[in-house]
């Protein structure tokens, strides 16, 4: 089977910066595959050159089995794509804009403007300039999955939603998989990915560092922990802690407010915090660009 995006030695140079070096990536139809990377990864570059927004420094791509330099509107017309700066303006309403886009697209089911805009949330009758940051976001979303491309790609999509539209969004995301379509989807958020992704890639540093499965990746093993322990039992907690071996940069305060990061399960530590009379204890979603330090020690492209 064609796969329907394939590049290979892809490279990007903005002058003397690199920004992306090199990429092979290889995502099989009918599936969901995160792209991941902390910010300035090189994830916006590398989509940009999918849809020929720019053109690669050198290396080969392929969308849909067509070269997206030769593919022209057909190919467009495959493919849904959600900017990362999404830049909507003017007087028009968004059911004016969303028309205009249809139009462009070809083939929209009668009613998929209003089932889109109902389940995110969005009020078409406004003027698109008059819309906030979140509200432009859904407009963008609905114009990607409007004519229900072949290909999704998603810059950074759930940016400036609340997190109820962000799961709907999510289910969005899903059941345009079951429906065959392909969904390539960038973030720095790993939550999304790990709800939604059967795939992952991780870029960093204009590099792909590793690509599996969310799990397989560890990504979402390294966590912050924090809380509090009565300030008698800091010393005590210093000590508990610092014998763990999942448990790494122990940072107790002599009120008791203690901070670490946990690389492993959270059993011995949750342990160790009831013996001193943990008074509360938070363990964060895992932060991607911590993550991605810990585990591959490279840094962002900034710099
Ligand atoms: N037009 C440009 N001119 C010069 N440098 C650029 C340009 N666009 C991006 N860069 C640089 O290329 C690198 C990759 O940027 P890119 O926007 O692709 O990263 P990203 O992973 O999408 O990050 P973010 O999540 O912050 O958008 C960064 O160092 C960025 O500063």
């Amino acid at each position: 089977m064609t796969p329907a995006i394939e590049t290979r030695g892809l490279r990007k140079d903005y002058g003397r910066r690199t920004a992306l070096r090199g990429m092979d990536l290889t995502v099989e139809p009918g599936c969901v595959y995160g792209l991941v990377g902390p910010n300035g990864a090189g994830k916006t570059t590398a989509l940009r050159m999918l849809l020929d927004i720019i053109r690669p420094t050198s290396g080969e791509v392929r969308v849909l089995g067509s070269v997206p330099r030769e593919g022209g509107p057909a190919l467009r017309r495959r493919i849904g794509y959600v900017p990362g700066e999404l830049r909507l303006d003017g007087r028009a309403t968004g059911r004016a804009l969303l028309r205009h886009y249809a139009e462009i697209s070809g083939e929209v089911e009668p009613g998929t403007v209003d089932s889109l805009a109902e389940r995110l949330d969005l009020d078409l009758a406004r003027p698109v300039r008059t819309l906030s940051k979140g509200n432009k976001q859904k407009l963008g979303l609905v114009q990607a999955f409007l004519h229900r491309p072949e290909l999704l790609v998603l810059d950074e999509p759930t940016s400036g939603l609340d997190p109820l539209v962000q799961r709907e969004f999510l289910r969005m995301v899903r059941e345009a998989r079951d429906a065959g379509q392909t969904v390539l989807l960038s973030s720095h958020v790993l939550s999304e990915i790990q709800q939604s992704a059967d795939r992952v890639a991780v870029l960093s540093g204009g590099e792909l560092v590793a690509d599996g499965s969310v799990s397989e990746l560890r990504l979402t093993a390294i966590r912050h922990v924090r809380g509090q322990v009565p300030a008698d039992a800091a010393p005590g907690a210093r000590a508990a802690l610092a014998a763990l071996p999942e448990v790494r940069e122990v940072d107790v305060a002599e009120s008791g407010r203690f901070s670490a990061v946990l690389d492993g399960p959270p059993a011995p530590l949750l342990t160790a915090l009831a013996g001193l009379g943990v008074l509360d204890v938070v363990i964060e979603e895992p932060d991607l660009e911590h993550s991605v330090l810990t585990l591959y020690g490279r840094g962002t492209g900034d710099g």
